[in-house]
């Protein structure tokens, strides 16, 4: 009985045994299903996020051929209210329509007492920072996608220059300027593509006064300071990696700015300052890099500007530019406002050519580090075997100019402009206590140059009427 009772229960083992394993078998064949499944589904997702990325390469494209189509300079006008204290005053402001401003001339500018101009954007006394951000912003995007862009502003002295780039001088949110909210732009634009390609920002600041170009971000603070998290192998290009970095940088260097102005109004009104922000994105499927560069220019007063010498052009076609001319409404101005207009009104006529992508492929930047790597192993062997050209007095710097070794500027913090074509200039009087190292000296010239011809461009185009 026993032995029979257990042959039964083994057989019902046996038969769940069985059992299991049809089911083992069941779920096997099943999960494999699923991991098919999976698959399919995972290769589909990865074929739509490919899609995703050509579209929104698509955009980008499409994006800023909007852009290049509305013109390479784009000018947009605004005008400064009345400052406390003359609220009341009469405006030479007759009118402001989309991009139309209508100023009420003397009789002597125009028979009907109203001249007309128009550019792409007018903005008037009551506009606000953010308003005339706003309009702005596309420009930034154009930066983080590999282009070269310029924002100037131009007008008289007092006209609201500053204002619209920096702010008033006690700044609040509502009050930041172009510069400011730029680069916080740039910042959110980067943190949002994060996944996609990795940005590096750096920034440079410099001055130019009586064609003398001053690194503004040359100083013991920066390069000792690091809890910032700003570190400064080159000082006069400074790696950021927030709003809050930009921020006090651009507070170091107005405030070098200051350390040397004997008479601050008056020197601001003479001096052009360019802040310049460098981007580098790498897209991190293909290894393309993209490289782009902003220029943020605050001009010298426009009466202030030699409008006598014309001189060579420098502007190039790769950059998208933008204007903002500023006015006075005070009547006593009417004789600058009427020509700032006028030029500014050139300006928009002005056509640089399509604006160019900085990019390079994986394989270019490949072919351009062995071609580093060839020149270096170059300058290696000559430097082996001894050239006496070299090794005596003189040398060329990147840009080709003959420097000497072992000669300093007049005054190290200032390099003159002139210098680079042959002429000399006096070095500035009221220099403060910076210095400019010599292995950023040829970067400063080369973009003071740059700079230079930006401002020498524009110019050119206020000669006579
Ligand atoms: N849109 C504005 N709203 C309020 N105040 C303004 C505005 N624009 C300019 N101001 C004020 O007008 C004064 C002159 O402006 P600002 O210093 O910006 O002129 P500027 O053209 O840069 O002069 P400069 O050529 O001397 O540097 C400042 O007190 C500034 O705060």
């Amino acid at each position: 009985m026993l032995v029979e009772q257990q042959h039964r229960d083994v057989q019902e083992l046996k038969h769940t045994l069985h059992t299991a394993k049809a089911g083992m078998q069941f779920l096997q064949t099943k999960y494999q299903e699923e991991v098919n499944n999976l698959g399919k589904h995972l290769h589909g997702l990865a074929h739509a996020a490919s899609g995703y990325q050509k579209v929104l390469e698509e955009n980008r494209k499409l994006y800023n051929q909007v852009q290049d189509l509305k013109g390479s300079i784009r000018v947009y006008c605004r005008v400064r209210p009345f400052l406390p204290g003359q609220e009341n005053s009469f405006s030479t402001v007759d009118r402001i329509d989309e991009g139309k401003i209508t100023i009420l001339t003397p009789s002597k500018y125009g028979k009907e007492g109203r001249k007309t101009f128009s550019f792409n954007k007018a903005f008037g006394p009551s506009a606000t920072q953010e308003v005339v951000f706003s309009d702005t912003q596309p420009l930034i995007r154009s930066v983080l996608d590999g282009y070269n862009v310029c924002i100037f502003a131009y007008g008289q002295t007092g006209s609201g220059k500053t204002y619209t780039m920096t702010g008033p001088r006690e700044l609040t949110e509502e009050s930041l300027g172009v510069n400011y909210r730029a680069l916080s732009d740039l910042f959110l634009i980067s943190e949002q593509r994060k996944n996609t390609i990795s940005y590096d920002v750096s920034v440079q600041m410099i001055e130019i006064y009586n064609e003398q170009v001053r690194d503004l971000l040359v100083t013991d603070e920066i390069r000792n300071n690091s809890q910032n998290g700003i570190n400064v192998p080159d000082a006069n290009l400074v790696p950021v990696s927030s709003t809050s970095d930009v921020i006090y940088l651009m507070n170091l260097g107005q405030k070098n700015r200051a350390v040397s102005a004997t008479a601050m109004n008056d020197r601001s009104s003479r001096s052009h300052s360019c802040l310049t922000v460098h981007v580098q994105g790498r897209d991190l499927t293909s290894g393309t890099v993209l490289r782009g560069c902003m220029h943020l220019v605050d001009l010298a007063g426009s009466e202030r500007v030699d409008k006598s010498e014309l001189l060579q052009d420098s502007l190039g076609g790769q950059a998208k530019t933008l204007m903002f001319v500023h006015i006075s409404p005070e009547p006593d101005a009417i004789g600058e406002t009427i020509s700032t207009l006028k030029f500014a009104e050139r300006v928009s006529t002005v056509e640089l050519g399509a604006a160019r992508a900085n990019k390079d492929s994986a394989d270019i930047k490949e072919l351009k580090e062995q071609i580093a790597n060839l020149k270096a192993a170059l300058a290696r062997k000559e430097g082996e075997s001894g050239n006496p050209q070299l090794s005596r007095s003189s040398s060329r710097d990147t840009n080709g100019t003959k420097t000497s070794v072992g000669s300093s500027p007049p005054h190290p913090s200032w390099q003159s402009v002139g210098d680079i074509s042959g002429s000399r200039r006096q070095p500035m009087e009221d220099v403060g206590n910076l210095e400019v190292r010599n292995n950023s000296t040829s970067k400063l010239r080369r973009k003071s140059l740059e700079f230079q011809g930006l401002i020498n461009e524009f110019t050119s185009l206020a000669t006579p009427w």
